[in-house]
This record gives C-alpha cells, structure tokens and sequence, in this order.
C-alpha cells in the first residue's frame, strides 16, 4: 500500500494547475450512457474513481477511450444495464448509473453502495424519485432492481437536499415523458455542469443553479463536447496548504465564484487573496487566525472542505469550533490531528479546535478522501517528518497532489509499497 512521507518545509511558491472536478466528472460521465451518439469530454482529472467509473462504463459495453485528460464515450453498444458489488463497494457514486440506465433501457441492476467511513449515506432518495417517475424498484440480495417501461414526469420533493440523488433524478428525467419538477434540488456547481452538459445533448431543462429544476423529457439524447469545470475542493485544499504553511501561489483553471463561502473564511484567517476570471492568487505570511463555521449545502461552506480547515485552524491563533451538519461521522481525522499534536476535541457534531503553535510530525493513518488531505496539510506544516498511510483514500479524489506540491516547493514523495 502506498503511503507519503511529507517533511515540514516552509513556505510554498509558484503555480498550481487545478484539475476537472471528480464530482463533476463522475456524474457526466454517466451521462454517457443516456445515448447512443458520441460524448466527449476534456479536463477530466487523472483519479482512481474516474478509472473506477471507466471501468464500470466498460463492463456495461460503453467504449469508452481516454488520452490524458480528454475522453471519448459511445453508448451505442451497452448490453449489460447492471453495476457489480465490487465496483460500487469501491465508490459510492456508481449510484449515478442507476437514473440513465433506467431512462434508457427501462430497466437496472444497481449493487446498494454500503455506507462509508464518513456516514450510512442512504440512497432512499434516488429511489423514492425513481417511484415517483412510475418505475417498481426492488431491493433484493443487496441490489437494487428498478424497472419502467418509460419514466414519466413527476413532481419531486426530497427530504433533504442530496448532490448525486439531484444528478440521477435529473438524468432520469431528460428521458422521462413529460414535465419533471425537482424541488429542493441541490445548487452545487457540479450538478449545474452536468445540466449544461445534458442541454448540449439536447435535454430541455430550465431552472440550472437554483433549488428548483425543471424538465422537459425528450425522445432522445444526442452527442455533445463539454469540458469539466475545475475542481473547487482540489483549489481550496492547496488554499488551505497555503494558509498553513504561508508563501504565495496562483491557482490556475478555477472559477473562484463557486469557492466563495471557501475564500470568505480564508480572509477571515488573514489570508490575502486576488482573483481573476479563472484564477486564484493566493498569499500569506505569520500564523492564522482560528476562523469558526458550519458545514451546509452549496453556496454555504462545504462539508468537503471541513477537514483541510481543522488543520488550518489545529496551528492558528485562537480557537474556532467547526459543526458538520451534512454528515454524521465526518471527524475521523480529528484522532489523527491530535496525534500530530493538535488540540481538538469532539462534542457532538462539534469540534472545538484550540490552535497550537506547532505540530510535529508522527505516523498517522487516512481513513477518507478528505481526512487523507487535511493530514498532508498538516504534514506540510508539522516539525519533522510524517507518514501517511492508506492514500489510496486520497487518489480517489486527487490528481497527481503530491506532484503539484513538491511543483510549489512542498518536501512531499510517494513510497510504493
Ligand atoms: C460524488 C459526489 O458528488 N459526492 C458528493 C455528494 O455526495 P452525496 O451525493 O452522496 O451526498 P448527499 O448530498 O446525497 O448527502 C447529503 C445528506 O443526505 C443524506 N441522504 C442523501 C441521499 C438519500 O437518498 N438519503 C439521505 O439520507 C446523506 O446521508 C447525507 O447526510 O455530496 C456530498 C455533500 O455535498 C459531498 O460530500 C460528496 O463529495
Ligand atoms: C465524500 C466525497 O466523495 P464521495 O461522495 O465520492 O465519497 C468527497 O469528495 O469528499
């Protein structure tokens, strides 16, 4: 199992090229499967999810080509509308093939994703809107089976606002017959890149970025090109990086409108921050303040940031609290924070993080995408030296980190097992 050995090193400086969002890329690619023309894509990030979804597209008989960042999908072959345990164990939002596959073939088999280290993430939403739309779905031996001969329009309420539950139900619905209206749909960047995506396609959807989507179903989805809208979590951890070891970075390839609840508490942290079109400039010097927030759906801060802020906060002045309101188990990285000497404690859905001048380095454990993050942060700023293990957590969701940190000046390497 590969691990990284980060050593404290000081300031970082130069420039960072932010990848296409995987939270973007994931659902788009699924998107694939609505039709039988070409979908090609660009800025799709190097991650071991977009493989794991390539993969799963694959087995279903999409030829799928990839070179470097861009990929070519064509749907026009699929003879297995089905997504395995083994595949979906490994990534939860293989969920996503469940809405097109059902709008298309008008049936499929999709494995229920388990729940994961950050929560029992349930998918009852998907598939309340999936029964909504007309189809019997049925849960047997672990797998969802959802059948209708054509979805149909519907009016849809979910409990909560869900990210992928909003992607399906909408993927779903451009095929369906008649008027779809999402309500309480979520607002988050990536599922409006997605919607743009499907209008290229064809797909007559009006509503994109409010909580409110509301769609036309067609006959069918045709081909279309899109580029995948850079990755805000990937931007706003090397913000994070740069906030807690200090120096001065440009981020380049993202939209900093969509990292502004992000960049509100960067300044808050004493942070400078420039920004332009698809750039962001980032500088700082001395030790941050501790800024207090809460996790919530998009545009409020992102409970996908909240662990790369504990480290920020776990060397800053002062002392923050930090509420995950989102998901219900989301402080893994809390222990392993304290074992690099940080003083936070947990009461309920509440961390209370008191800043320590410094922290030193130890051998910690990742056990999620972002926890992995939020310890390379720290590792960055830790006296010494310090060992990740498990990173397989963080090439789900990161392209090449440690190459784009030693870019900047970081003392980072991966050791292959
Ligand atoms: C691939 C992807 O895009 N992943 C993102 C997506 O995950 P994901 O789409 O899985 O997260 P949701 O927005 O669905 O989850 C929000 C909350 O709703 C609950 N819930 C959700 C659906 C459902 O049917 N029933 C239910 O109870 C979840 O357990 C969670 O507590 O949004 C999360 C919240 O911004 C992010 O952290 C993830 O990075
Ligand atoms: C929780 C995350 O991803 P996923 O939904 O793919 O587990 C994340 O990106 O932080």
């Amino acid at each position: 199992m590969d691990k990284l050995l980060i050593e404290g090193n000081g300031p970082l400086h130069g420039d960072i090229q932010v990848s296409g969002a995987k939270n973007a890329a994931l659902p788009i690619l699924c998107a694939g499967l609505l039709t039988a023309e070409d979908v090609h894509l660009s800025n799709v990030p190097n991650l071991q999810d977009v493989r794991t979804m390539l993969r799963l597209l694959r087995q279903m008989g999409v030829r799928a080509e990839q070179e470097g960042e861009s990929v070519l999908l064509n749907g026009a072959g699929i003879n297995s509308p089905e997504a395995p345990y083994e595949l979906v164990k490994t990534m939860r939002a293989s969920i996503l093939v469940l809405g097109p596959l059902l709008a298309r073939f008008g049936e499929a088999r999709v494995s229920l994703p388990g729940g994961c280290a950050i929560g029992a993430r349930p998918v009852d939403q998907h598939i309340k809107g999936l029964q909504a739309m007309g189809a019997s779905v049925t849960i047997e031996h672990g797998f969802i089976n959802a059948r209708a001969a054509r979805l149909k329009g519907a009016r849809i309420i979910t409990d909560m606002i869900t990210v992928t539950g909003t992607e399906n139900l909408l993927m779903a619905a451009t095929l369906a017959d008649g008027e779809t209206v999402l309500e309480n749909a979520a607002r988050e960047p990536e599922v409006s890149d997605l919607a743009h995506l499907l209008v290229k396609m064809g797909a007559h959807i009006e509503g994109i970025g409010t909580d409110r989507l509301v769609i036309q179903g067609v006959e069918r989805l045709g081909g279309a090109s899109h580029t995948v809208v850079g990755d805000r979590i990937e931007a706003g951890t090397f913000l994070c990086a740069v906030a807690a070891a200090g120096g001065d970075v440009t981020l380049r390839g993202i939209d900093p409108t969509i990292l502004d609840a992000v960049l509100d508490k960067l300044r808050e942290a004493g942070v400078q921050i420039e920004s332009g079109t698809d750039w962001i400039r980032v500088r700082m010097s001395g030790r941050p303040r501790a800024v207090s927030f809460r996790t919530s759906e998009y545009p409020a801060f992102p409970t996908d940031m909240q662990a790369q802020f504990m480290a920020l906060n776990a060397v800053a002045e002062g002392a923050a609290t930090v509420t995950e309101t989102i998901f219900e188990n989301r402080f893994m990285h809390v222990q392993e924070l304290n074992r690099l000497g940080a003083n936070i404690a947990i009461e309920g859905n509440t961390a209370v993080v008191t800043g320590v001048p410094a922290l030193s380095g130890a051998m910690v454990m990742a056990t999620d995408l972002r926890a992995s993050a939020s310890l390379v942060i720290a590792g960055l700023v830790a006296q010494g030296e310090t060992l990740i293990d498990r990173i397989y957590h963080l090439d789900r969701g990161y392209d090449r980190m440690e190459h784009k940190l030693s870019a900047v000046g970081a003392k980072i390497r991966r050791i292959s097992a």
